[in-house]
């Protein structure tokens, strides 16, 4: 039985080349065309969503939000005659998570979610779960990472492929065994084989929601979206939603044209993104595989540069000719970068001392990037935005975290991903926001100098309207975000919220006015111009201050006063 779709797409099965080597067997086809950012399909009836095994303890079971760590001693309703609407919609994010009392192996945020689970999955396996905590003697179990057969339909496996990877059959084998004995099988080869069958196909077909900031966790298996293939040049891609998947346009897709998402991070060089793709048993054939084109060769053919005339890189011609010089490093010499760069030892803790080392020796290797000014090319906006990430909870640095920050949004993220919807644009542009609300009250208070010793920052931000900045960063986060993202989403919620609290500041009428005008026409003249004095500018001033902080802070000369 093929799987129940969606309306928007249908499977096409690739009979001619059947068994040959390269063939994709099943593609997911477009039956009408869908806009940049439309939603194309939802999927809501996942044969597999579970929290990791890591996550297993802190994530609701159910609604897979992340939680307050559970308690055993919990006293839920386990009724299971029990009816409830279980949409699970209650938010779990910090809410204390409590363990069902029967096998205290299942964690829930509330007893919507509950009672919900244990009709879609729970009552099938809480007595197992029970028995084997029995045998064990321990108070609770981790669920196991395998379950739902998977066979509901022939999903792909590449059972074949996995075989010949000695260490990774190794650890199905292990994997398998320790499957049958937790169900209660008999370890039958017959059994055993099935089992490892079922971990290559979840291995091939399930996603990993892992997303710190949506606050969702887990292994999402769906045997429809299952059939969409790869390419580093996708032209969807996936938001979830608890246990909802939505398959979203990236770029313009016609009626009859094959859906395809990443499977990876594409904007890694092309060996790093073999290596990623290894597990999935393909060579891709894709143009930025084909012609090894680096970021900013793709984004010059993009469709989506248009989009970008209502975004922090309004300037459409750069996005068209970007201003690099490749000539200086050759696409050998960045691979060579990328695979030191990655060897580099990370540091296990969050002393900021060890993690700066870290962000120097990076920032050395990225040495032939930086020169030939490749900011969009990995590894260095990585390094970037790490050293970002952990200055804005510094107290010494957070100031610097924003000409940081700034550079990303400008000169790294457009590139990177040219459609301005993509949930990674809108998470650096709520960041900058973020860090204006810490220097906005900085500079009112007169403390802006004392936390931060150069000077273009601090006059660019005693020059700017920083409360006007916020205002217009936060409207195109959340016109972007309402067409890229769940509307459930953590960050886009943040970004509604601070813009209500924004535009209920008293005597910002004019402000506001011209910051809505642009947001409804970019090309209205007065709202254009006061985007471009009051934001674009003051922006791209701190975007200007970024190489010579991470020069000055990285290679230990002391932040230089300008
Ligand atoms: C999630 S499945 C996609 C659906 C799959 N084509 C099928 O027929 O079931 C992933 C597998 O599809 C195949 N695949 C995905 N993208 C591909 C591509 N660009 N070229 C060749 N095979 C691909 C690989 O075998 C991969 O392990």
């Amino acid at each position: 039985m093929p799987p129940q779709l969606p309306p928007g797409v249908r499977v096409h099965h690739d009979h001619t080349t059947s068994p040959s080597p390269g063939s994709k067997r099943r593609s997911l086809i477009a039956t009408r065309a869908f806009a940049p950012g439309t939603p194309i399909a939802t999927f809501s009836n996942p044969l597999l969503a579970l929290p990791d095994g890591a996550t297993m303890r802190t994530t609701c079971n159910y609604c897979l939000r992340v939680g307050a760590s559970s308690s055993s001693s919990s006293t839920t309703d386990n009724n299971k005659n029990n009816s409830s609407s279980g949409d699970g919609s209650s938010s779990s994010n910090g809410t204390p998570l409590r363990a069902c009392t029967a096998c205290k192996a299942a964690v829930y945020c509330g007893a919507a979610c509950q009672r919900a689970h244990w009709r879609a999955v729970h009552r099938a396996e809480c007595k197992m779960f029970s028995r084997v905590r029995e045998s064990a003697g321990k108070e609770w179990l981790p669920t196991p990472a395998f379950g739902g057969g998977g066979g509901a339909w022939a999903l792909e496996g590449n059972v074949e492929g996995f075989r010949a990877d000695e260490a990774l059959w190794r650890d199905f084998e292990l994997q398998a065994a320790a499957a049958a004995v937790y169900a209660g099988l008999l370890e039958s080869e017959e059994t055993l084989e099935k089992a490892r069958e079922v971990l290559c196909k979840i291995q091939t077909n399930a996603f990993n929601r892992l997303d710190a900031d949506t606050g969702l966790s887990g292994i999402f298996l769906d045997v429809g979206l299952a059939m969409v293939n790869h390419s580093c040049v996708p032209n969807a891609f996936i938001g979830f939603d608890r246990r909802t998947a939505v398959l979203r346009a990236e770029r313009p897709i016609q009626e009859g044209e094959e859906i395809t998402i990443s499977y990876i991070d594409n904007a890694l060089p092309k060996s790093a993104r073999q290596e990623a793709l290894r597990l999935y048993h393909f060579r891709c054939d894709c143009p930025r595989c084909r012609d090894d084109l680096d970021v900013y060769e793709v984004c010059q053919t993009s469709p989506d540069i248009p989009l970008n005339s209502f975004s922090l890189q309004p300037d459409l011609s750069k996005l068209r000719s970007p201003p690099v010089d490749r000539s200086r490093v050759s696409k050998g010499e960045i691979e060579a970068i990328y695979n030191r760069w990655q060897k580099l030892d990370k540091p296990k803790g969050d002393d900021e001392e060890e993690h700066t080392n870290l962000a120097r020796a990076r920032w050395e290797l990225c040495r032939p990037l930086i020169e030939a000014k490749l900011w969009a090319v990995e590894p260095l906006p990585t390094t970037i935005l790490e050293l970002a990430t952990c200055w804005q909870t510094s107290y010494k640095m957070v100031v610097y975290a924003l000409p940081l920050l700034c550079f990303l949004c400008t000169q790294c993220d457009p590139f990177k991903l040219v459609a301005p919807f993509m949930p990674a644009r809108i998470k650096s542009i709520v960041a900058v926001v973020k860090l204006l609300a810490v220097t906005g009250e900085l500079t009112a208070s007169g403390a802006l100098a004392t936390r931060c010793s150069h000077e273009g920052v601090v006059g660019t931000l005693a020059m700017a309207d920083q409360v006007s900045m916020c205002e217009a960063l936060l409207r195109l986060a959340v016109h972007h975000g309402s067409i890229g993202a769940a509307e459930d989403w953590d960050v886009l919620k943040q970004a509604k919220s601070m813009l209500e609290d924004v535009e209920s500041l008293e005597g910002r009428d004019q402000e506001s006015a011209l910051v809505r005008a642009w947001a409804t026409d970019p090309e209205d003249p007065d709202g254009a111009a006061f985007f471009e004095r009051q934001v674009l500018s003051p922006v791209n001033s701190l975007a200007s201050f970024a190489i010579e902080i991470l020069e000055a802070t990285l290679r230990g000369k002391g932040l230089i006063r300008k």
